[in-house]
């Protein structure tokens, strides 16, 4: 008993805490719209972070829809969201759903780490090719593990973000301005991995609203114009497999 209370408190619970899904709005911010966030939103400060992004020569991460960053030293894995059953019963997409995304986000190295080797072996296990086993040592700063599974940084920028929050319960605002001349903006609502994602569907809708949001295409992000502009053949394959 006392082991699995020690389980429990050390190992099961930190993890539990770390499965945050990100549902998010992109929209590209009009003079009009920073008037009204500037108005009614708080602003609660301005950083700026260097986004590297990692992937095999095939694409085997991102054509999954899987991506893989260091940003300011950290490991991030960004990982799909499949529809619950709740969801599915809601009718599928809807509307505010079509406009949003969502990303399961795995922060602890050992996680990652087992979560691309599983990504990147069911693709070297189809073209039956060697798998490689041994990722070396797991700390932030050793990064041995990417050779060992073919990854190789794809793309690097530098973003500078301004993020509000706004009255609605857990509601951030960012204002991102990439150096590689792209601005955009993002509603973004965090939910623990399990919770029901309509609420966070409805608060972003509420937002959206509230700033005077208009149209009903989804708005690229920073990696679908960097990829457009810089990588376009990884563009066309992402494309091409319904990923961007
Ligand atoms: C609109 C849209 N954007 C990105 C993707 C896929 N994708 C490409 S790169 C990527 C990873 C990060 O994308 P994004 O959230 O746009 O970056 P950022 O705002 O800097 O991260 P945050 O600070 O919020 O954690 C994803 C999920 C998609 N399917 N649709």
């Amino acid at each position: 008993w006392e082991q699995s209370c020690i389980e429990t408190c050390f190992l099961i619970l930190p993890k539990m805490f770390q499965m945050s899904v990100e549902v998010e709005r992109k929209f590209i911010c009009t003079e009009e719209i920073l008037k009204v966030l500037e108005k009614t939103g708080v602003c609660v400060g301005q950083r700026d972070f260097h986004d590297q992004y990692f992937d095999t020569a095939n694409f085997d991460l991102t054509l999954q829809d899987f991506w893989l960053r260091n940003r300011k030293g950290s490991w991030e894995l960004k990982c799909p969201v499949t529809m619950n059953k709740a969801d599915q019963a809601n009718g599928g997409q809807s509307k505010a759903e079509a406009l949003c995304s969502r990303y399961r986000e795995i922060i602890d190295l050992t996680d990652i780490q087992q979560k691309v080797r599983e990504k990147t072996d069911e693709v070297v296990d189809s073209q039956s090719r060697t798998i490689t086993t041994d990722d070396g040592p797991k700390t932030q700063e050793d990064e041995t593990w990417l050779s060992g599974m073919n990854l190789k940084c794809f793309a690097e920028f530098t973003t500078v973000r301004r993020s509000f929050t706004l009255e609605e319960d857990g509601v951030q605002v960012d204002l991102d301005q990439a150096d590689f001349g792209y601005n955009v903006g993002e509603i973004e609502v965090l939910v623990t991995e399990g919770e029901d994602v309509q609420s966070a569907l409805e608060k972003i809708g509420k937002a959206a609203q509230k700033l005077g949001l208009t149209g009903n295409q989804k708005i690229p992000g920073k990696m679908d114009i960097y990829l457009q502009r810089h990588l376009p053949k990884h563009y066309e394959a992402l494309m091409m497999a319904h990923i961007l």
